[in-house]
């Protein structure tokens, strides 16, 4: 049933309870809650349905409650969150709610308390128990209540974790182990802990910072599990995949690179893939629909899938993966923790890896892995640790940057939310730091400024190099963004560069297809097999036609004709979001003026560590420091079930 011409009731449910209660001074209103932001339109039309739906089942008593849950439900969600934890509200109240209101319209319908209110969500006809799941728009786990579908996708997600932690460990060989890692160093070796630890495992998570070494590691890794079963006469078969495909292209490079340098024959090189696709590939994407065509009825083909950047998979997109594995292979999760998390709704990664900055492994795991790598992992043992634990490796030395690299530095103390440690930085004389204070009263951006990283790139198109190099030019810079809106949105600052390279004389009309117009897809494209984030670079063929060139996975490039592009934006400035999967020489980070609710510590984290030589941040000590502080919180029962 279509509910979207029925905007109007739950208004009209507003002012029906108006007037069973006259004298209520603060009556539960929709519309409201929508002018402050705390709903969107889509929260709005589900209310309506949950109001269909009551209709249509057994009376409900206490409308209200029920609905004002349902309504923060599906709000929650849109702000990244998998649940609500009824109990959490009140602790930290999302903005734009007043919590002496919100209490005042829970008191209305009979709600004096956090277990009286799940009480009547556990009556309402609306919602199912955890405990006996059957299909109804929401469900309630303990205080924490959650769209049906989404708390389909957690418990996908569970019993597929807790299935893996009951198989027993699959045997490594130690002296193949150590002809892969053939230094000892003093400290422990958490690579080869790593390749020890996945190799055991049908399911783990390897995570790290920029550059400390997780594709040399899970090359390793992979090395291992061929030789050992080219041994056995097997031929395993390895996917590779990561959630873009740029990060896709990325890590089909860096495996490449890392398979040169294996000491091992080339037969076993030989069967390590290179070429990584995009999850949506992967798959099987429907384009447009949810449905995938590797589901549990047809699982993917595959022994062993390596997913790459995996910070930016959110849980329904883990669910189908999930789903899509065949019940004997091996997953193996890469990523960044610490960095911001999937544009929609969770953070699988941060839930997994939770605990891993303090909690090791069981001592009798810790011990298996001493005999494997000949490390003294005894000390990492603690009795306390939950079975995910075993799972994780977390790899903490950058060989990236060294002990004066100022981005290794700011990227570490961001991460700590430091902020004294993060301005010393900012301040201190580094070569590979910038910080560029705003003046006294800016109100703009600094473009002319900004746009001189990207001199290299209009000499390139200028000299009409060929697509691969021109390529390989623009990735050397990026002007990074915060926010989308405003003066210093993405928006915005994308608008001014063209114009600036304009009356520069470097594009002929900024309204039009110009040699040089970098774009980047807005949505994935089911007939030119583009996905959201690619990245096109406009530049004539050999007719002198003008064609967007996209790079493909395997490193080649198609030329299309621009009409043919629908949703795509300008992407000499591109936000931090969109940058996740993506590293360049040159980063120039630029903040909004005013405090948003987007500054986050992970933001900037995200930010800092896409640079690779070279970091400029623009803003001011004010938002700075309070970004810093600022950390991103997204509910799910992940945490709860695996680490509590
Ligand atoms: N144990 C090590 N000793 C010395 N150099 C190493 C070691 N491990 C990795 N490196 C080097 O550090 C660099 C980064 O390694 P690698 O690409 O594996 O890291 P990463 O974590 O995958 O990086 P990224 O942040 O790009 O994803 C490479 O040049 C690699 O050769």
């Amino acid at each position: 049933m279509d509910f979207s011409n029925q905007l109007g009731l739950l208004d009209s449910l507003d002012e029906k309870a108006r007037e069973e209660n006259p004298s209520a001074t603060t009556p539960f209103s929709l519309s409201a809650w929508q002018s402050k932001g705390v709903l969107r339109a889509i929260d709005r039309q589900w209310i309506e349905q949950l109001a269909q739906h009551a209709k249509e089942g057994n009376s409900e008593v206490n409308k209200s409650a029920v609905y004002i849950a349902g309504a923060l439900c599906s709000a929650y969600l849109g702000a990244g969150h998998i649940c609500i934890d009824l109990a959490n509200i009140w602790q930290r109240p999302p903005e734009g709610i007043d919590l002496e209101e919100l209490r005042a319209a829970l008191e209305k319908s009979g709600v004096k308390s956090v277990s009286a209110w799940c009480q009547v969500l556990q009556t309402s006809c609306l919602v199912s128990s955890a405990d006996s799941v059957v299909e109804r728009p929401m469900v309630l786990a303990g205080t924490r209540l959650y769209l049906y579908r989404y708390f389909q996708y957690e418990q996908q997600v569970l019993t597929y974790l807790k299935g893996q932690f009951t198989v027993a460990p699959f045997a490594v060989d130690a002296a193949l182990l150590a002809t892969l890692f053939p230094n000892k160093a003093d400290a422990v070796d958490w690579q080869k802990v790593a390749v020890a630890n996945a190799a055991s495992l049908p399911f783990s998570v390897i995570s790290g910072g920029p550059g400390t070494g997780k594709t040399t590691t899970v090359t390793r890794l992979l090395a291992l599990l061929v030789a050992q079963s080219l041994v056995e006469g097997k031929v395993l078969r390895i996917e590779l995949a990561a959630p873009t495909g740029k990060a896709a292209a990325r890590l089909t490079e860096s495996i490449s690179k890392a398979k040169a340098g294996l000491p091992l024959s080339d037969d076993v090189k030989l069967a390590i893939p290179e070429q990584a696709s995009t999850l949506h590939r992967l798959l099987g994407s429907d384009f447009g629909r949810s449905r995938f065509k590797h589901n549990k009825a047809n699982p993917l083909h595959l022994d062993v899938l390596l997913v790459d950047e995996v910070s930016m998979v959110d849980l329904p997109m883990m669910a189908k993966l999930i789903d899509a594995m065949p019940p004997q292979a091996r997953l193996i999760l890469l990523g960044d923790k610490d960095q911001l998390a999937s544009v929609e709704a969770g953070s699988v990664l941060g839930d997994l890896s939770y605990g891993i900055e303090e909690v090791y492994f069981q001592p009798e795991w810790a011990e298996r892995l001493s005999r494997l790598t000949g490390e003294n992992l005894a000390p990492f043992g603690n009795a306390s640790a939950p079975p995910i634990s075993r799972a994780l490796t977390l790899l903490r030395t950058s060989y990236r940057f060294d002990a004066n690299s100022g981005i290794g530095y700011l990227a570490k103390a961001m991460n700590a939310g430091d902020s004294q440690a993060v301005l010393r930085c900012l301040q201190s004389n580094n070569t590979d730091v910038e910080w560029r204070t705003p003046e006294e009263g800016q109100t703009k951006a600094d473009i002319a400024t900004l746009a001189k990283g990207y001199d290299d790139y209009w000499e390139a198109v200028r000299q009409n190099l060929d697509i691969a190099k021109l390529y390989e030019v623009f990735s050397r810079y990026q002007i990074l963004t915060a926010v989308r809106q405003g003066e210093f949105g993405v928006e915005k600052v994308n608008a001014q560069l063209e114009q600036y390279f304009y009356q520069r004389g470097r594009v002929k009309d900024p309204h039009v297809w110009y040699p040089g117009k970098a774009v980047m897809l807005t949505r994935n494209d089911a007939a030119l097999g583009l996905f959201n984030g690619d990245i096109g670079l406009c530049m004539p063929d050999e007719f002198q036609r003008l064609r967007v060139w996209f790079m493909q996975p395997d490193g080649s490039f198609t030329g299309l004709l621009p009409s043919r592009l629908s949703e795509f934006e300008v992407v000499f400035a591109m936000t931090v979001h969109k940058s996740q999967g993506s590293e360049f020489d040159h980063v120039a980070l630029l903040l909004p003026m005013t405090p948003s609710p987007v500054l986050t510590k992970e933001l900037l984290y995200t930010g800092i560590t896409r640079a690779k030589r070279s970091f400029a941040l623009w803003g001011s000590s004010g938002l700075i420091r309070s970004a810093t502080s600022a950390r991103i919180e997204r509910y799910s029962g992940l945490i709860d079930e695996l680490w509590h």
